[in-house]
């Protein structure tokens, strides 16, 4: 989608919309809770889920952290029309579990984390199970979000929620579409309470 309101969002550029207080928060964005940290997890095979993840980190005051497949996919990976391409594959097997490159090291730090990515097939990548089973996520805050065609975010929350310890807390997740403006996922991020 190449829809860009010059108005609210200029480009896709996350700094530039929006005036920031001196300690580089967007102005009118509330601090967050004392000793509450948010890290914001995204995979984005082409890039939309990107900057959606930049702006809920920026609203969030966030620390983001992007998840790199270790093998690339590639244009005919992702090409859904070939039954065969490898996202259609792993999406057909619920115990693909396709390698990160990197990882966190202070995940301990955390109590919030966002969880973005696409959907494939009707619910999150592989490579997001892969995420939330390398890390122990136990009692932290968990919020899923995902841009898509169309598709909602509910088959991968509750996928999700199944692979996750039974004591994570579970905000309500959504879906963006490609075109989302900052002013809306601000509106999103502060409606999930994060900040006072
Ligand atoms: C393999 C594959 C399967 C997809 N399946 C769906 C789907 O079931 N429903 C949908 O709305 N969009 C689907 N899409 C479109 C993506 O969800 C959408 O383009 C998304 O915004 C891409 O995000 P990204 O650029 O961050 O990877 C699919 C895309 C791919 C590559």
């Amino acid at each position: 989608c190449t829809a860009e309101n010059t108005e609210k969002t200029p480009g896709r550029e996350l700094k530039s919309p929006v005036a920031v207080t001196p300690d580089n928060r967007p102005a009118g964005s509330p601090a967050p809770k004392a000793g509450v940290r948010v890290l914001v997890a995204y995979f984005s095979a082409t890039g939309t889920t990107k900057p959606i993840a930049e702006y809920i980190a920026e609203a969030a005051d966030a620390d983001l952290f992007e998840i790199v497949p270790a093998e690339p996919y590639s244009a005919d990976d992702l090409n859904y029309n070939d039954n065969g391409c490898r996202a259609n594959r792993e999406q057909q097997n619920n115990d693909a579990r396709p390698a990160i490159s990197g990882s966190i090291e202070n995940m301990g730090d955390y109590d919030v984390i966002f969880i973005g990515h696409p959907i494939w097939w009707g619910e999150e990548p592989r490579i997001i199970d892969t995420f939330v089973e390398t890390y122990d996520l136990s009692g932290k805050t968990v919020i899923d979000f995902c841009t898509s065609g169309g598709s909602g975010i509910s088959q991968s929350e509750s996928n999700l929620k199944a692979l996750c310890p039974g004591d994570v807390t579970w905000l309500t997740g959504k879906r963006f579409a490609a075109n989302a403006d900052y002013e809306e996922i601000q509106e999103w991020t502060e409606s999930l309470s994060l900040t006072e």
